[in-house]
C-alpha cells in the first residue's frame, strides 16, 4: 500500500507592490516583492480521495496575500511573512503549517541634483533580500532571512594553494588571483513563541540584514583570502556574533572563475601571470562552496 509520505500545496510567484505616501512631506516610498505560500496539514484527502472540501483554492490564497499587504506592514519581510503565515493556521483549523516565502526586490530611490527623489527609483542590482518563515501550530515561528544575487568581484587580494595535488590536478597553485561569487546568504532566528514575539523584534530585522550585508561585503574586500572556504566561515562567525538572536548562519558561494589568457603566439604578447591584464569570464562548470555555521553550545562539562 502506498501513503502520502509529505504533501504541501499553495501559490507561488505572487507579485506583489505596495506604496506609502506621506501626505505632509509628498514622499513616496514602495516596495515590490514575490511571495510564495505552501500550506500543511490534513489535506492528504484532496490528493487520495479527491476530497476538495480540505482545500483553501490557491486563487484565495493569492487574494489573501493582497488583503494582507493592505491591511498590514510588508515590512520588514520578516514581520510580513508572519502576519501572513499567522493568518493562515489561525483561520483554518485542518491547516498545521503555512510556508511562507517573501522575496523583496530593490528599488533604490533616485538622487536628482544632489536630492532625494519624492517618488522615482531604480533597480540597482538583481539581489533581493529573502525570507523564509514556517509558522506550525503550537509550535511558533521560524525565520530564516537571507540575501540572494549579490554579485561581488575582487581583482586581486585573494590565493589559493596547498590543496590536494596528485595524478587528477591540473590547477595551479596561485598568490594572487581573482575572486568573485554571487552571494547566497542566510541566517536563522531563534524560535518565535508567536506573533508577539515577532513584533517585538521588528528592529532587529533591518538591523540583521544591514549587519550581514556590511560583514560580507567588508570581509569579503579586506581579508586576502586563503579560499572561499575559509572567507564565508569568518563572514558566519562575524555574523553570529553582530546578531545574538541568530542560532546559525549559512552562506552558498559560487566560484565564478576568470582564466588567463596565453597570448604569446601573438607577436610574443606578454599576458600570463604578473602580466595578465586581458582574462575570459567563465560561465561554467563553476566551483560551488557551502557551510552552515551554528552558534556553539556551552559546554555541559564545568
Ligand atoms: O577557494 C577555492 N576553494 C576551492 O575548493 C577551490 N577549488 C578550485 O579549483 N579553486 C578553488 N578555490
Amino acid at each position: 500500500m502506498a501513503s502520502i509520505a509529505a504533501a504541501r500545496y499553495g501559490k507561488d510567484n505572487v507579485r506583489v507592490y505596495k506604496v506609502e505616501r506621506d501626505e505632509k512631506t509628498g514622499v513616496q516610498t514602495v516596495t515590490e516583492m514575490t511571495v510564495t505560500v505552501l500550506l500543511e496539514g490534513a489535506i492528504d484527502v484532496s490528493y487520495t480521495k479527491a476530497d476538495n472540501s480540505v482545500v483553501v483554492a490557491t486563487d484565495s490564497i493569492k487574494n489573501t496575500v493582497y488583503i494582507k499587504a493592505k491591511e498590514n506592514p510588508v515590512t520588514p519581510p520578516e514581520l510580513f511573512a508572519s502576519i501572513l503565515g499567522t493568518h493562515f493556521i489561525e483561520t483554518y483549523p485542518h491547516i498545521t503549517t503555512a510556508n511562507v516565502k517573501v522575496v523583496t526586490h530593490r528599488w533604490t530611490r533616485m538622487t536628482i541634483d544632489g536630492k532625494p527623489h519624492p517618488h522615482s527609483f531604480y533597480r540597482d542590482g538583481n539581489e533581493t533580500r529573502n525570507v523564509e518563515a514556517k509558522i506550525t501550530k503550537g509550535k511558533g515561528i521560524d525565520i530564516r532571512s537571507g540575501i540572494v544575487g549579490l554579485l561581488v568581484l575582487k581583482s586581486t587580494g585573494s590565493q589559493f594553494h596547498g590543496f590536494v595535488r596528485d595524478s587528477y590536478t591540473t590547477l595551479p597553485e596561485v598568490w594572487d588571483r581573482i575572486l568573485s561569487t554571487d552571494v547566497d546568504c542566510g541566517w536563522s532566528w531563534k524560535r518565535f513563541a508567536g506573533m508577539n514575539a515577532v513584533r517585538a523584534a521588528i528592529p532587529k530585522f533591518d538591523n540583521a540584514w544591514i549587519d550581514a550585508r556590511t560583514i560580507t561585503m567588508k570581509t569579503f574586500a579586506e581579508e586576502n583570502s586563503p579560499s572561499v572556504q575559509n572567507t564565508m566561515y569568518k563572514m558566519c562567525g562575524s555574523i553570529l556574533e553582530a546578531v545574538p538572536e541568530v542560532e546559525n548562519v549559512d552562506y552558498s558561494l559560487p566560484n565564478k572563475h576568470y582564466f588567463e589568457i596565453d597570448l604569446s603566439w601573438h607577436e610574443g604578447l606578454k599576458n600570463t601571470g604578473k602580466n595578465a591584464e586581458v582574462y575570459a569570464p567563465q560561465s561554467g562548470p563553476n566551483g560551488l562552496i557551502q557551510l552552515t555555521v551554528a552558534r556553539s553550545q556551552k559546554s555541559s562539562k564545568l
